[in-house]
């Protein structure tokens, strides 16, 4: 819809009245010109105060930027004497709140993953990459693109969005079911000065990762996790009390939730962060792989080490078998448990200064090159994909834990007081001679140690390929040089690494009680690589998916405070272009691993 001559509303036919707000009415329309049905929204200009003239002047600015396949396409905005018009691309699925209610008030954890979450993460990880903030987070604001629930979910409605590279959110907007902690605490405002010297105020782009925790939990559990009957009582829920998760509510997308529901700011996972969780990344990778039709590509995915590994495996059990319906092509997962630094990393100040040689450990999960016995289980079992790729797996699984256990004993047999940490994965699948003596390190402690270490998962999902191709692809990889034989040569410690023998820091043996005393810096590098801390307990009273009764739609909280103070800014410094570009899937998925892998993603 460009021309040059300015748009009038006489170019648009109104069909039909959408939606009535305080300020604005929703069209759907027909553009005269181009033939295509858009959503019309006018803004009356005698109700907008000179606050509502700032945010839609906003609203403009910011949506015009804003180009992303689950964002509502911005066509044109014009006025007249009485109106300022929007014309949008127009969703004829109407929004998620009416498409829950149709559907009885809740989603499954497969669609929500998969349809919602997903395409959300990416759109809002968009708006971030370009320094907004959304702020307006739930089920109305998300339409759908096509009738009955098909088609494209797509971000809606940035009139509370924020260029947060230019202005200072220091307001209480939003719709309080939806709001952060840190939101929670600022006050609202009526005019633009206001709260302005308050240095301490403000919030970051964190508040939409906590506002599609709450999503996500609405969509599946029926309504949101804080909300009560009054305001007082729903800001102390926000501010203070865990969510009630129901019993029948997976491990994944709980632990998604929990981690989207991190009360503090300052340790809650980035968009960019949550992108990586298994619940949401599994189910796009294995869609972009599927999708992918040129065989030389490969999709990397960093899979999550074991406590997460084990939420990976049962995404994937989900997802395998629609994938096997759709033709998609059978696994090979190849597991990277490198402990070397990447020479990408060397120049981190804070590194661990590995040795270059005899730390590098790799597992080759390829069919190839499956140890007999494996490959005897495989055949053994149904050989259908899932319960293949479930094995691989586990034995992903169990090669860390073996690998880990030969660190943190460092060679030596396990102590009498070791404690086994349950696990999921199959024990069948491991050694014998390596028993599980695994601790697990505080979130804090395995932030910190992992900070400067390097050591993962990852898995490369190949397209299909006839046999020859994939035995020329495979002999290409790098990864080929290296086979599962050789992990039992390589040396698990470097005697030469500076501080070798050294007793452990205090901090971290204070949680390993088990750990030898004399591992060695990279034995602590290769703990926090292998080692992740568990999802929080979360309290978990007996409780069913039934949905409640659903609230009132709920709008803004309030007109008046959707200022903040345009403020210039120099401190935000958000990824570079080239960054943003690369490869989504192992970039994102560095939280649940923290550090992403060598592989090669293009
Ligand atoms: N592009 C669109 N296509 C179809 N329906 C839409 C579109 N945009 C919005 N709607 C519908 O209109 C409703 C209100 O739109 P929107 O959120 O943009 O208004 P608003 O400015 O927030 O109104 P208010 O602030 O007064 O609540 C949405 O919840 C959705 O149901």
């Amino acid at each position: 819809m460009q021309r040059s001559e300015p748009w009038r509303v006489e170019d648009f036919e109104l069909q039909k009245q959408l939606y009535k707000g305080k300020a604005s009415l929703l069209y759907k329309a027909v553009c005269k010109v181009s033939g295509i049905f858009v959503a019309l929204k006018l803004y009356r200009k005698a109700r907008l105060s000179q606050l509502n003239w700032y945010q839609v002047q906003r609203e403009i600015r910011i949506h015009s930027q804003l180009q992303h396949e689950h964002i509502v396409a911005f066509y044109a905005a014009f006025e007249d004497s009485e109106h300022v018009y929007l014309a949008l691309e127009y969703a004829a699925g109407g929004d998620l709140y009416e498409e829950l209610k149709r559907r009885g008030g809740s989603l499954s954890e497969e669609k929500v993953a998969r349809d919602v979450l997903g395409p959300c993460l990416s759109a809002v990880g968009y708006l971030h990459q370009k320094g907004f903030i959304w702020r307006d987070c739930k089920p109305e604001n998300i339409l759908v693109s096509g009738k009955g629930g098909r088609g494209r979910v797509m971000l809606a409605d940035f009139g509370l969005s924020i260029d947060a590279t230019e202005e200072r959110p220091v307001t209480r907007a939003g719709t309080l079911d939806y709001m952060a902690p840190e939101v929670v605490m600022c006050p609202e405002k009526s005019h633009p000065q206001e709260n302005k010297e308050k240095a301490l105020l403000g919030y970051t782009q964190a508040v939409d990762a906590w506002a599609l925790g709450v999503l996500a939990y609405e969509l599946i559990v029926g309504h949101p996790p804080f909300e009560r009957e009054t305001r007082t009582d729903t800001y102390e829920q926000i501010m203070y009390r865990r969510p009630h998760y129901p019993a029948a509510l997976s491990e994944a997308p709980r632990s998604f939730i929990s981690a989207a529901l991190t009360k503090s700011a300052r340790k809650r996972p980035s968009v960019e962060e949550l992108i990586g969780h298994p619940w949401v990344a599994l189910p796009r990778a294995l869609e972009a792989k599927a999708a992918v039709s040129d065989g030389a590509s490969q999709h990397a995915v960093q899979l999550p080490p074991p406590e997460l590994g084990a939420l990976a495996t049962q995404v994937l059990k989900k997802y395998a078998s629609m994938n096997e319906a759709k033709g998609a092509p059978v696994y090979n997962i190849t597991v990277n448990a490198s402990l070397q630094r990447h020479p990408l990393q060397q120049a981190a100040p804070d590194a661990h200064h590995l040795s270059s040689a005899g730390q590098d450990l790799m597992l080759d999960m390829s069919p190839a090159s499956i140890t007999h016995q494996e490959a005897a289980k495989q055949d053994d079992a149904t050989s259908s994909q899932e319960s293949s790729l479930h094995t691989l797996m586990q034995w992903a699984g169990s090669s860390v834990q073996r690998l880990s256990s030969r660190l943190l004993s460092n060679g030596n047999p396990a102590p009498e007081s070791a404690t086994s940490v349950p696990h999921s994965t199959d024990t069948s699948l491991m050694e014998e001679d390596a028993p599980l003596q695994l601790e697990v390190l505080s979130e804090a402690e395995t932030r910190r140690s992992s900070s400067s270490s390097e050591g993962s998962l990852a898995a490369l999902f190949y397209p299909p390929l006839p046999h020859d191709q994939a035995a020329a692809r495979d002999a290409a990889s790098p990864w080929s040089k290296i086979r599962h034989s050789d992990v039992s040569k390589a040396p698990l410690t470097d005697s030469a690494l500076p501080g070798a023998g050294q007793p452990l820091d205090d901090s971290i043996r204070a949680h390993h009680g088990s750990m030898s005393a004399k591992a060695t810096p990279a034995d602590k590098v290769a703990l926090a690589a292998v080692l992740r801390p568990q999802t929080t307990a979360q309290e978990d009273v007996q409780g069913d998916r039934t949905p409640e009764k659903l609230p009132q739609r709920r709008r803004q909280d309030s007109n008046a405070s959707l200022m903040d103070t345009p403020e210039p800014r120099t401190l935000v410094k958000f990824p570079s272009q080239r960054a943003s570009r690369q490869s989504g899937i192992a970039r994102a998925l560095s939280f649940w691993s923290p550090q992403p892998d060598v592989l090669s993603l293009e």
